[in-house]
């Protein structure tokens, strides 16, 4: 009998360390000699985090979409594909921040996988900041982070770095009673023991009775693409007047202040820059809600014309 793939999915909200994450399971992977697969959804039009995927691993890429809303046929189809092509050990679904994980679930849990898939675990990732500051959201957005909190195997509290210790104890007591089944684990980079998830066990699910929150969900993705170099100060002064509904942006910048591309990381007020190596276009996408897309693109416009 052929042997079953593994399928892990990769839940959480935008920024919470879900790509961090998938780089060490993905290196560890390779160390124990596993063929794995990686398919990773994202809610625009390019990719930013495919790097992350080493060349030799098979690696589908959705965009322009949630998995859970719109391109569920789509997800079927791509796991399909990668069955057929490969011999695989396990399946790694990183889904985008939006999606809902149960309904990411359902697809994998279609009749046509019955035979190849073991039981998918679900690995929830969550920014500790975002939670504990969680009062600034919008209701949809704090209703989707609990919902992928409550469903999770495995529930990863990242960026523990970022509050104090005694926050920590708390936060933790209130995730434990949403989800009092799931393996917990405190991290900071998404450092968790070697091969600790494969090691959690299913959860018994109760018949799903969507939420639908994808529903009133209002986060829109915008890219721009830079024809130019602009100025770091300048653009930090940008960022600094930014909403609290922009969540996150990711994307390719070239600074007049220095030399090259760096790769740009935002997810909750905080930026990140590391040093690209190799040439790509420089685009940049933002998620939020209620994104002004005319606004931003004119004062990205601008930062280039100064
Ligand atoms: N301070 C701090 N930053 C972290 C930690 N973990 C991840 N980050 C940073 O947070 C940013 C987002 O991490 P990612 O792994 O890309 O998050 P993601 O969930 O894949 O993001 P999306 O693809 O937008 O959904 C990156 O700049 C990371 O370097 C942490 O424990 N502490």
């Amino acid at each position: 009998m052929k042997k079953k793939v593994e399928v892990y999915i990769l839940a959480g909200f935008l920024g919470s360390g879900k790509t961090t994450l998938l780089t060490q399971m993905l290196k560890e992977e390779q160390q124990a000699n596993r063929k794995v697969a990686v398919v990773m959804n994202e809610l625009g039009k390019v990719s930013i985090d495919s790097d992350a995927v080493p060349k030799s691993t098979p690696l589908s890429e959705l965009f322009d979409g949630c998995i859970c809303c719109t391109i569920q046929e789509k997800l079927e189809s791509t796991l399909q594909e990668l069955l057929l092509n490969n011999d695989l050990d396990a399946i790694y679904i990183e889904t985008t921040g939006a999606a809902h994980p149960i309904e990411v679930l359902d697809t994998i849990l279609s009749p046509i996988f019955v035979e190849q898939f073991t039981s998918p675990k679900i690995i929830t990732l969550l920014d500790i900041l975002r939670w504990r500051d969680r009062d600034i959201l919008s209701v949809q957005i704090k209703q989707l982070i609990r919902e992928q909190v409550k469903h999770a195997e495995m529930l990863i509290i990242n960026k523990v770095d970022l509050v104090s210790e005694a926050e920590v104890g708390s936060i933790l007591f209130e995730l434990q009673a949403i989800n009092p089944h799931a393996k917990t684990l405190l991290t900071n980079f998404s450092k968790i023991p070697p091969k600790s998830w494969m090691q959690t066990h299913s959860l018994e699910r109760s018949a799903h009775t969507s939420t639908h929150v994808k529903d009133n969900l209002y986060l829109k993705t915008f890219v721009y693409q830079f024809q130019s170099s602009i100025d770091l100060n300048e653009f930090e002064d940008w960022l600094r007047k930014l909403p609290e509904t922009i969540y996150r942006i990711k994307g390719y910048i070239n600074f007049k202040n220095t030399s090259g591309i760096y790769l740009f990381q935002y997810s909750y007020g905080t930026p990140l820059y590391m040093k690209e190596l190799v040439k790509v276009p420089l685009n940049l996408v933002l998620i939020g809600e209620n994104l002004n897309t005319e606004q931003i693109k004119a004062e990205l416009q601008d930062l280039e014309n100064k």
